[in-house]
């Protein structure tokens, strides 16, 4: 079988983490994080706690299925527009080589912003938990078709340790029965699916009952209007992941505030 996409980008994370580690031992980033201690108040979640829906916002330079969406790419100014429009998290993506991110644009933004924010990478390694920790992270990302449950639990219960919350990403049942059982606390189901990039759109909607009750539900990737939310809202998501949408326009406060008027 072809190797897909998504497990060549989970190659490559494999490879970063084994370069970061020539660098900087597990051992010697973990000394940094009890250093640090445990991040207090998970702020991520409680932004998605809040009743209404809540929007993610994504800094995101290119995609794999798009190339690149943002030539110009002033993240900085990108994330502050985000905070200034009501976003009530922000998603940054630290992927290099498809994503064109990197852990100092999210350093950066870090800097720039106080909302509470994702680091989106390919979590393949414990290593870059306690990279997302050091960097100033709330939540990191794991994706279940990267992970079995019982990697997904060990995991869960690193993040646990470091204060992180941990957005576990689902494609459809059996992947979210597998973070359920893991104790994920928040899902998000994407509506992309990442082995061939296909969007539909009806999938975050159609699983929606899979989610237990007390767990928190982001509906993640191609909403592109105002419509697309209130569908969103409708089957009662906790929170909506934009990226590409929010991206191309060019007023970026406009866009979210168009989508979070639809929200109300
Ligand atoms: O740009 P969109 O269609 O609004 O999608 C955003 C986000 O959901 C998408 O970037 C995404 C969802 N899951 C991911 C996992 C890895 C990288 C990217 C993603």
């Amino acid at each position: 079988m072809a190797a897909t996409i998504l497990q060549a980008i989970a190659a490559h994370a494999r490879e970063r983490v084994a370069a970061a580690e020539e660098e900087t031992s597990l051992d010697a980033l973990q000394a940094q994080c009890r250093a640090l201690g445990r991040a207090h108040g998970s702020p991520f979640r409680s932004a998605l706690e809040t009743p209404g829906l809540s929007f993610l916002c994504e800094v995101k330079k290119a995609s794999p299925s798009k190339g690149v969406i943002a030539p110009d790419f002033p993240y900085r100014d990108i994330a502050r527009d985000y905070q200034a429009a009501g976003a009530d998290a922000i998603s940054c993506l630290t992927e290099p080589k498809w994503f064109l991110g990197s852990d100092q644009i999210f350093r950066e933004i870090r800097g720039a912003v106080s909302l509470p924010m994702l680091r989106k990478d390919f979590t393949v390694d414990e290593y870059q938990l306690y990279q997302a920790r050091l960097m100033g992270a709330d939540c990191v990302l794991l994706i279940c078709a990267l992970l079995d449950t019982d990697e997904l639990a060990r995991y869960l219960g690193i993040c646990e340790e470091l204060g992180l919350d941990a957005l576990a990403e689902a494609h459809d049942a059996w992947e979210i029965a597998s973070a359920v059982s893991a104790g994920a606390k928040i899902i998000g189901v994407n509506n992309r699916n990442l082995k061939d990039f296909s969007v539909d759109f009806s999938n975050a909607a159609r699983l929606r009952d899979q989610i237990p009750p007390g767990v928190l539900y982001v509906a993640e990737s191609g909403v592109r209007a105002p419509e697309d939310v209130s569908a969103l809202k409708r089957i009662g998501a906790d929170a909506v992941l934009v990226g590409e949408a929010l991206m191309r326009a060019p007023d970026r406060g406009a866009m979210l505030s168009a989508l979070r008027e639809a929200a109300r």
